[in-house]
């Protein structure tokens, strides 16, 4: 067991084992910088490199984790050794001391420059649910859903860091009995619950990545909201999908868990039933389905509880797909899995689905009801997966507050 000589308690979300990375300031010194989550601190990890003589102060004294991320695994594996030993070794408890920061006091900043952004939609219930009440006269999935994990490019521009406001968009919104458009505030404003992939080492445009290859690229993974206007999402999407319904702001958790801190994760994806193509077929190999446990918030009030492990298509094979084209992948690429659904009712990651478009509002402990986001309100979405001993790896929380339009 590996264990540290810091006061961390045996089901902190942010234990040895989980060492998620980030970027943050503090009122004494606003430069942002790399830090590193250990129970209730954060480490400033390029001060502590310097104060080690670490080789690797390049990589972590900076400000964003683009630097680390374009090194590439086996240099990922190597920081992080060096990591646990600062906090497991007695030998460096001075130099760590020195630069721990109650996490408390750290303002956490986004922690990497983001580069191409891809959202997908690999919830199978997720997808027979929208289909339903999107396309009430056609079969809930679309044909090619079961042959390939379908996606769309989104504005990596507006991704902001958890604790940003999310401003009301307005845009264009047509109900199928209006005779014509109106302009106006977001009436459905919406949440998706997901988990996002950081790209680290990027790949060679014309290269394939193959679906085997997806450890040597991802560098960690974090939590995701992808706000959704539904009104003006259904009025625009036919015939290119997501545009402005979807492109006004997509928060981020401010931790970036890597992938060595979920070893214990892994988990079977659902059974395939339909035989995929080569580059996409899984079975029989290492499992890459990710056993992560979602809990979604409203004003504090847990609505929903998506479990990760039902997702039909994984981030490997979503990596494999974005790339058969030969599409390159850059540092800082981002891809998020796509609206994380159950089978249950309370598994469902989007309000559009929890409340069947309004049907069935939630109920709050206030006494009011929610069909979709007033503003004031706040979604906060959490999450944790296996470690090992019994512990939780914890990825923290994305977290956003509706402010009211200024359009
Ligand atoms: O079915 C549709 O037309 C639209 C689906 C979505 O809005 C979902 C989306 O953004 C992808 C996902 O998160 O699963
Ligand atoms: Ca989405
Ligand atoms: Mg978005």
């Amino acid at each position: 067991m590996t264990t540290t000589w810091l006061p961390v308690a045996a089901d902190s979300p942010f234990g040895i084992r989980n060492l998620p990375y980030g970027v943050f300031t503090t009122t004494e010194d606003p430069t942002p910088r790399i830090g590193v989550a250990i129970g209730d601190f954060v480490l400033d990890a390029g001060a502590v490199a310097q104060a080690t003589g670490s080789d690797h102060t390049g990589l972590l004294d900076a400000a964003n984790l683009n630097p680390l991320m374009a090194a590439g695994r086996a240099v990922w594996t190597t920081v992080r050794a060096e990591i646990t030993a600062w906090l497991t070794d007695e030998a460096y408890r001075r130099d760590v001391e020195a630069n721990l920061v109650p996490r408390q006091d750290a303002a956490l900043h986004l922690p990497f420059e983001v580069g191409d952004y891809v959202d997908f939609y690999a919830s199978e219930h997720h997808a027979s649910n929208l289909g339903q009440i999107f396309r009430p006269d056609s079969e809930p999935l679309t044909p090619n859903w079961k042959h390939m994990p379908i996606g769309y490019h989104g504005r990596s521009g507006t991704i902001v860091v958890s604790g940003t406001e999310i401003v009301r968009p307005s845009g264009q919104r047509k109900a199928p009995a209006d005779a014509a458009p109106a302009y106006g505030p977001c009436l459905r404003l919406d949440i998706e619950a997901e988990v996002g992939f950081v790209v680290g080492k990027g790949s060679e445009l014309g290269s394939p990545v193959a679906r085997a290859d997806f450890r040597e690229h991802v560098f960690g993974v974090c939590l995701v909201n992808d706000w959704s206007a539904r009104d003006i999402q259904a009025w625009e999407y036919v015939p290119l999908g997501p545009f402005l319904g979807k492109s006004f702001a997509t928060s981020v958790s401010p931790w970036v868990v890597p992938l060595d801190a979920l070893a214990h994760a892994w988990v079977e994806p659902p059974a395939r039933d339909v035989e995929p193509l080569p580059y996409l077929d899984d079975r029989g190999s290492t499992p890459d389905g990710l056993d992560i446990a979602i809990e979604v918030a409203l004003n504090g009030h847990v609505v929903s509880r998506p479990p990760f492990r039902t997702m039909y298509w994984t981030a490997a094979q979503q990596l494999a797909h974005m790339t058969v084209n030969g599409a390159s992948l850059r540092t800082g690429d981002f891809y998020a899995s796509g609206t994380v659904s159950g089978p249950e009712r309370e598994e469902r990651g989007a309000f559009i689905e929890l409340t069947w478009n309004g049907r069935d509002p939630v109920k709050l402990p206030d006494g009011s009801t929610r069909s979709y986001l007033e503003d004031g309100d706040e979604v906060a979405i959490t999450a944790t997966a296996p470690g090992p001993d019994g512990t939780r790896i914890g990825f923290g929380e994305v977290a956003g507050r509706i402010t009211p339009t200024r359009g």
